[in-house]
């Protein structure tokens, strides 16, 4: 369905959308205003049509033709005020044209009927016609076929009523038919034109309904992309986890939190052991889906507040807030267990992995996580230099002695600092993206 602004100069003689679809919406957005102004227009006529009773005694006194008008007028008015009623308990019948039509013959009936009722003249009847024809174009919500068919049928009904009862000399009636047409095609005019104007402002009204429509989907698009953007930009597009930058961020945050409440703050570098060589003999592909195996058994062992990031080739890093040293080490041992427990299986392949994990608590006067990152990173590289697949807890500076106490459980070797280590050769930097 086209919802174009032209569409409203696209209509038929009728003055109504071409497009039968449009017209049938355009009709129902209407039903409650036509019902409403069907209702006045019936409560007024049928007020009018009783008030001529008045002028009906005036001209004719209580006699028999006084009183078949008063029925007439009545019956008349009775069907007006019923039809209202049934209007507005059923707003649809507004735009039923079988009820519409039959009251508009009623009505131009019982008018016809007055004429050879009443003689005050030719004037008189003559202005009702004209009053009533105008009332038929403009105050019935009918559709301009039946519009036209009702004013023939007046107009019909004048011009044999008048040769009937009340004979006028040729030139006089023709001069009469003559403005009655007049005023036929101007009421036309008028309702075309108003019809016309209602479909193009309900066509624009259509063209704006897409228009926003298209551009909340729009914004809904670009909502989604900026929510993708964004995902992609704070994760490791490998594993899923969260990459270095975010980690950082998240971490940061953690810290900052665990300074203003006095809570600790743990960190962990998880580094898997002897991956070059899964790379060499499996090949890359390989290497790349048991890094991410790896991943999912290392966030397998957290809490949803802990922070896994990758902290970039087969190396991660954990933050985890409100553990202390020994909290961490027993959450060190539970990942180091969940990777090496079970081979991971890579396309048919059994690899069997270890991690080697350096611990170390953020330290409270610290203004950044760097120097905890530092000490985990020296106790992972002593780690590794002890034999791997072990757990290294780096003490903080100034409380060495505290986890000598830390009772060590674990296999093959798991390696206490107890003094900072020397940082390796090639000395890693804690570059934040
Ligand atoms: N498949 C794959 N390999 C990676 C990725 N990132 C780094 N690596 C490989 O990981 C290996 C790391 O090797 P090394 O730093 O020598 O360490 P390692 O072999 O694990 O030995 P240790 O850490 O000392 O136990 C290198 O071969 C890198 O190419 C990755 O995204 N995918």
């Amino acid at each position: 369905m086209s919802t174009h602004a032209e569409d409203g100069n696209q209509l038929d003689w009728h003055g109504e959308f071409r497009d039968s679809a449009k017209e049938t919406l355009f009709r129902r957005t209407m039903l409650a205003q036509d019902a409403c102004q069907m209702r006045h227009a019936l409560v007024v006529a049928a007020g009018l049509f009783l008030a001529f009773s008045l002028t009906d005694f005036s001209l004719l006194g209580l006699n028999n033709d006084f009183m078949m008008l008063l029925a007439m007028r009545v019956i008349v008015a009775t069907c007006f005020l019923s039809l209202a009623l049934a209007v507005w308990r059923r707003p649809s019948l507004a735009q039923a044209p079988l009820p519409i039509n039959l009251i508009c013959l009623l009505a131009i009936t019982g008018l016809l009927l007055t004429i050879p009722l009443r003689t005050d003249g030719i004037m008189t009847n003559f202005s009702s016609i004209v009053a009533a024809s105008m009332a038929l174009y403009l105050f019935i919500p009918n559709r301009i076929p039946w519009m036209l068919a009702c004013n023939a049928y007046l107009f019909g009904g004048f011009l044999i009523s008048m040769v009937l009862w009340s004979p006028l000399p040729g030139g006089v009636l023709v001069n009469y038919l003559l403005l009655l047409g007049f005023v036929n095609l101007l009421c036309w005019l008028t309702v075309f034109r108003i019809h016309r104007l209602q479909r193009a402002q309900f066509a624009n009204l259509l063209e704006e309904r897409s228009n926003n429509q298209r551009l909340k989907e729009e914004i809904e698009e670009r909502n989604q992309l900026e929510r993708r953007l964004r995902h992609i930009a704070r994760t490791d597009e490998l594993t899923g986890i969260t990459n270095r930058r975010r980690f950082f961020e998240l971490a940061e945050r953690e810290r900052r939190r665990a300074q203003r409440d006095g809570s600790p703050l743990s960190l962990c570098m998880v580094d898997i052991d002897y991956f070059k060589s899964i790379n060499d003999i499996h090949g890359h592909a390989i290497g790349d889906l048991a890094l991410t195996v790896v991943a999912a058994r290392c966030q397998s062992v957290l809490r949803e507040s802990d922070i896994i990031g990758r902290y970039g080739g087969e190396e991660f890093v954990i933050a985890l807030p409100q553990a202390n040293l020994i909290t961490a080490r027993e959450i060190s041992e539970r990942l180091r267990e969940a990777v090496c427990l079970t081979p991971v299986e890579v396309k048919g392949v059994l690899l069997d992995l270890t991690v080697t994990v350096g611990i170390s608590r953020v330290g409270d006067g610290e203004t950044s996580i760097d120097p905890g990152l530092l000490r985990a990173d020296r106790a992972l590289y002593t780690g590794k230099e002890r034999g791997r697949n072990c757990l290294v807890v780096a003490p903080e500076d100034h409380e060495p002695p505290l986890l000598e106490s830390v009772p060590m459980t674990f296999t093959p070797a798991e390696v206490r600092v107890t003094a900072p280590v020397a940082a390796p050769a090639n000395g890693r930097r804690f570059n934040r993206s």
